[in-house]
């Protein structure tokens, strides 16, 4: 059984793949100091609790923070026998190589979304992922990833926001009932649930125009169906199609053995 494990700036997500489908999916606060002990007995009480009763003995990780790559690895070998599979490291092969400049570090998180939807949907794609960072991945024809954007979050501007200005609240995001807000945190939720659709549709509007052709976007990350209520973003949300691009790029990489 393979367990892939999504790590990103703000949150780890460990799924649990039988080969046809997810299992079980748990979500932890990324912390780079914790040991493969505590992810080890953090995992198995999940899975005791939801009676997921299977061994696992594969792994694949996509680790935007680099730090917890260590304590994974320790994780697969001393606990699933096994060495993980880590997305950009040269011993994990992609079923497409990505067309950026020398030198460049494609984040491992948009590897696998273009893995993923590539695999869904074919070429000609945008991937807008909402996660710490708000990331545009565009997918060529053949399913390389060719570059995109990277904007703030929507919780990291709001967070700075909150910091930054002493008169202002945190707020949490929510689709506001009107666009012209009437008190301090329905103007705050207006800027930043306005603020981002509007981010998305110029941005991916200009995508299309620049690469002179019709293309298929694609939300994901927690917040993606929730921009989607506000206009006609995307054509798909896809809330695991993190996940389904790391069991894609597992597959690959076994077929190739
Ligand atoms: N209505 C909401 N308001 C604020 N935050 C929300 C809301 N709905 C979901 N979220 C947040 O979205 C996040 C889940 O999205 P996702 O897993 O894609 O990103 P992340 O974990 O924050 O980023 P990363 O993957 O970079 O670690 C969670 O942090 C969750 O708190
Ligand atoms: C942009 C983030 C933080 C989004 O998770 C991640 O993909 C990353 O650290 N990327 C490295 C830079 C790049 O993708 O070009
Ligand atoms: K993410």
């Amino acid at each position: 059984m393979l367990l892939a494990i999504d790590c990103g700036n703000t949150n780890t997500v460990f799924s649990i793949w039988d080969g046809t489908r997810f299992l079980a999916t748990w979500r932890t606060k990324t912390d780079w100091q914790r040991t493969a002990d505590q992810y080890f007995v953090w995992l198995t009480s999940l899975m005791q609790m939801q009676k997921v009763d299977v061994t696992i003995n594969e792994v694949i990780v996509s680790a935007t923070v680099p730090r917890v790559v260590f304590n994974l690895r320790v994780l697969a070998d001393r606990y699933f026998n096994c060495r993980p599979i880590v997305v950009g490291k040269p011993e994990c092969k992609l079923p497409t190589q990505p067309r950026v400049d020398p030198g460049t570090a494609v984040g491992p998180d948009r590897l696998v979304n273009t893995a993923g939807a590539f695999d869904r949907h074919g070429g000609n794609l945008i991937v807008v992922d909402f996660g710490t960072a708000t990331t545009l991945d565009v997918v060529d024809d053949d399913g390389a990833y060719v570059g995109g954007v990277i904007a703030p979050g929507v919780m990291v501007s709001l967070e700075a926001f909150h910091m930054a200005a002493a008169a202002l609240p945190h707020v949490d995001v929510t689709k506001p009932e009107r666009v012209i807000g009437t008190n301090t945190v329905a103007c705050m939720q207006s800027g930043a649930f306005w603020g981002y659709i509007g981010l998305v549709k110029e941005i991916t509007a200009r995508i299309k125009a620049e690469r002179g052709r019709q293309m298929t976007v694609i939300g994901t990350g927690g917040l993606a169906s929730l921009f989607a209520q506000g206009d006609q973003l995307f054509d798909r949300v896809e809330d695991d199609l993190t996940m389904h691009g790391l069991t894609v790029i597992h597959q690959y990489n076994k077929d190739l053995t």
